[in-house]
């Protein structure tokens, strides 16, 4: 025996932040009582992520006294809240249970013009005061700074502002794609120069959204260059078109350490998860969903069929029965083989000789021209062909 290859990204080496309960409010339909946000809590905590991040207590006394309920439902998952940096917020927040406070504020020329009104040295000067107030009054709380709208901010401010923090001893920096329009490569080379000017034992989070279909790969890019932590929400959903989803991730991620995931979390119940966030968004599960989608493990062409019969892994990345899901093989429609068909004989207890088979393949191709056949058609004409 030899012992496998370190992984190339171990899973230990990220923590999930968890966001539908933040983010994930700030979807369209995203309009979650209490009982949902404790539903959605306690299968987030079953499935295993480390962090659920709930929204700022200042929305309403509702609010409020829901983050005291989830606090106290005794889950192993640690809660966290997400608040703006301002010491109203901050002391609203600090009775509510939480684990720890995400601190935003705006660094670029658009936030500081157009959201808080705020220079780079008033930023600076508020983290400081808010974070120094923390720290003696409440030194239990993990603090997180972030500084939002990260990537279109200048990076001397944004490293004067995370330097500033780091030194203050925030336990995390945010990096906040939020209007997502960061590339892979951007995300990768900030996390880089951000690492050089925070403390060693600091950590750093990304959140990005998905406006140019690049959230699960700058998630990714920001792990590969340092970060410790991902925001995440169950399918994705947030404000316009959502964040990087926590099943898209999750399949990314496998790729990478497939054991490592699968001794972090209950992988099989992410299909339960999905659906009941589409369920409680009144929307359907997306069908090419990231490994729960309804064709996500479809195999139709005569090609793949023939190699997926012999081992799966010809066509497939990622095993779907370790996220409880099932493939689907579709055997009868105008692109498929003989190698398929044969197989499926064989399954009925059929056997064809090479001429009858090429025959029966290709009377089913010329039929599926018209649509696919069902398994029930499929079936009586295979009997049929083999005693005509
Ligand atoms: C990219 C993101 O997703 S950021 C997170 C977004 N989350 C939320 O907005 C949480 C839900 N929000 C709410 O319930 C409300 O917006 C509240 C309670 C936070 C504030 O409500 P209101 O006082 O009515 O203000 P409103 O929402 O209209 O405006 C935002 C205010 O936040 C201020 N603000 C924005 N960012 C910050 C910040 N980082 N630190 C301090 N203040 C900030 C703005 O200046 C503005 O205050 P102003 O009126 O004094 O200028
Ligand atoms: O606090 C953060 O890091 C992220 C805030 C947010 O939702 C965003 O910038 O899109
Ligand atoms: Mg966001």
């Amino acid at each position: 025996m030899t012992d496998s290859p370190a992984p190339l990204i171990p899973a230990h080496s990220w923590a999930i932040i968890d966001s539908t309960l933040r983010e994930g409010e700030q979807f369209a339909r995203g309009n979650f009582k209490t009982g949902d946000k404790i539903e959605i809590a306690r299968a987030l905590d079953a499935f295993g992520v480390e962090f659920i991040e709930v929204t700022t207590p200042m929305v309403s006394a509702q609010t409020h006294s829901d983050i005291r309920q989830l606090t106290g439902l005794g889950l192993k998952a640690r809660f966290l809240t997400h608040v703006r940096c301002h010491m109203d917020d901050v002391q609203r927040a600090v009775d509510t249970g939480v684990h720890g406070l995400d601190l935003l504020f705006g660094t670029s020329s658009f936030l500081r013009e157009f959201s808080h009104g705020k220079s780079i040295a008033q930023i600076i000067d508020t983290a400081q005061s808010v974070i120094g107030w923390i720290k003696d009054h409440h030194p239990e709380l993990q603090i997180r700074f972030s500084a939002e709208d990260t990537f279109r901010s200048e990076e001397t401010d944004l490293m004067a502002v995370y330097r500033a923090v780091s030194d203050m001893g925030v336990h995390r920096v945010g990096l906040a794609d939020t209007v997502g329009v960061a590339t892979p490569r951007q995300v990768y080379t900030l996390v880089r120069e951000v690492r050089k000017v925070i403390h060693a034992d600091c950590g750093i989070e990304f959140h990005g959204h998905n406006d140019t279909g690049c959230a699960i790969s700058n998630a990714y890019e920001a792990i590969e260059a340092g970060a410790t932590h991902i925001d995440t929400t169950i399918l994705g959903i947030g404000e316009r078109n959502g964040i990087t989803p926590l099943g898209g991730f999750l399949a990314r991620m496998f790729t990478f350490d497939p054991q490592g995931l699968i001794d972090k979390y209950d992988l099989e119940r992410l299909p339960d998860l999905d659906r009941m966030i589409a369920r409680m968004v009144d929307l359907p599960v997306p069908w090419n969903n990231y490994l729960t989608g309804d064709f996500a493990y479809n195999h139709k062409a005569g090609m793949h069929l023939k190699a997926i019969y012999l081992n799966p892994g010809a066509y497939e990345a990622i095993p779907p029965g370790v996220f409880g899901v099932g493939r689907r093989i579709q055997a009868a429609s105008k692109v498929t083989g003989k190698h398929a068909i044969a197989y499926k004989a064989r399954e009925l207890g059929l056997h064809y000789g090479e001429d009858a088979l090429r025959r029966v393949t290709d009377h089913i191709k010329a039929l599926a021209e018209h649509g696919e056949l069902d398994d029930a058609h499929l079936e009586q004409l295979l009997r049929e062909w083999v005693s005509a």
